[in-house]
């Protein structure tokens, strides 16, 4: 049997639970140090495990959804109760597969796996990285997990940090850009519900142009820029004030962090 378990009942592991278990075959188990968060998953048809060790020891796949800060915990309380057979599914950012074997003290199967919070209505991006001595077919049903809850990219290990600007934290990006627009509509005398609406059609709208009408991005940018219209009007502002070189500093920042937290 694929049993499933997750150690850290939070935001992700929710998110995840709540994509797969109308298609799980068996019991999703969860442990969490505070009750309150297994209590909220249990209402949800997760089954409580009263240790790591304990649901360490009665599922195949164990995901690791705790904080990157708290791995040295888990990882210590799960000595001696992870078998060879087990593979651990790890989504935090930064902890690499090499820190997990050495906390468990031998060579254990890992897939790497950078999901992000849209998972919660079906609509997520997951990167997965497939570690040795995980086998090809373990890694497929973990593909499979995260397939429930919206699109997958297979990646190496080594491009795990990367993808992490690109998908894994994005949505804060896109809410903070989204924040900004709204703030303006609302300083210009619109309202504030109708504007957060427009936009959100506009990147649904403009999501799907990308990925569907088949023009690149500059035959897409071409056709919204009339000559001597608004929109150059804005584009020639977001270039003058280094937009790019903004986006990408925050991309670096977010990588760099992630090699902060890698241990
Ligand atoms: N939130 C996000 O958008 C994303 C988060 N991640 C990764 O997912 C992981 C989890 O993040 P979130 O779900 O947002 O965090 P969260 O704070 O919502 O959940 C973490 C849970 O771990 C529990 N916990 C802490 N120490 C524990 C221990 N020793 N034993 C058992 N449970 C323990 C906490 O009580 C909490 O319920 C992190 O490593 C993060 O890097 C990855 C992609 C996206
Ligand atoms: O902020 C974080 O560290 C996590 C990883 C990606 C999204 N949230």
């Amino acid at each position: 049997m694929n049993e499933i378990g997750f150690i850290g009942a939070g935001n992700m592991a929710t998110a995840i639970i709540k994509g797969y278990i109308k298609h799980a075959v068996s019991d999703i188990f969860v442990y969490d140090i505070n009750p309150e968060q297994v209590q909220r998953l249990a209402g949800i048809g997760a089954k409580p495990k009263a240790s790591a060790g304990e649901l360490a020891e009665s599922v195949k796949y164990l995901f690791l959804a705790v904080k990157p800060q708290n791995f040295g915990e888990v990882l210590e309380e799960l000595k001696g109760h992870v078998s060879a057979d087990t593979v651990i599914v790890s989504i935090a950012a930064g902890i690499s597969s090499d820190y997990i074997k050495e906390g468990l003290g031998f060579d254990v199967k890992v897939v790497r796996v950078m999901p992000n919070t849209p998972l919660l209505l079906g609509c997520g991006a997951s990167a997965l990285a497939q570690i040795a001595p995980a086998t090809e077919e373990e890694f497929s049903f973990c593909c499979e997990i995260f397939k429930a809850s919206g699109e997958i990219a297979v990646v190496r290990e080594d491009q795990i940090n990367a993808i992490i600007s690109v998908s894994g934290s994005t949505p804060a990006y896109i809410y903070q850009i989204t924040k900004h627009f709204v703030d303006y509509a609302e300083e210009s005398g619109l309202d504030r519900q109708m504007a957060l609406s427009m936009f959100c059609q506009t990147l649904t709208g403009s999501a799907k142009m990308m990925t569907e009408s088949g023009y690149s991005l500059d035959e897409l940018i071409q056709m919204v820029s009339s000559k001597g219209g608004t929109t150059i009007a804005g584009l020639t502002s977001f270039a003058e004030d280094g937009l790019g070189d903004m986006i990408k500093k925050a991309c670096d920042c977010c990588t760099k962090r992630a090699i902060e937290l890698a241990k």
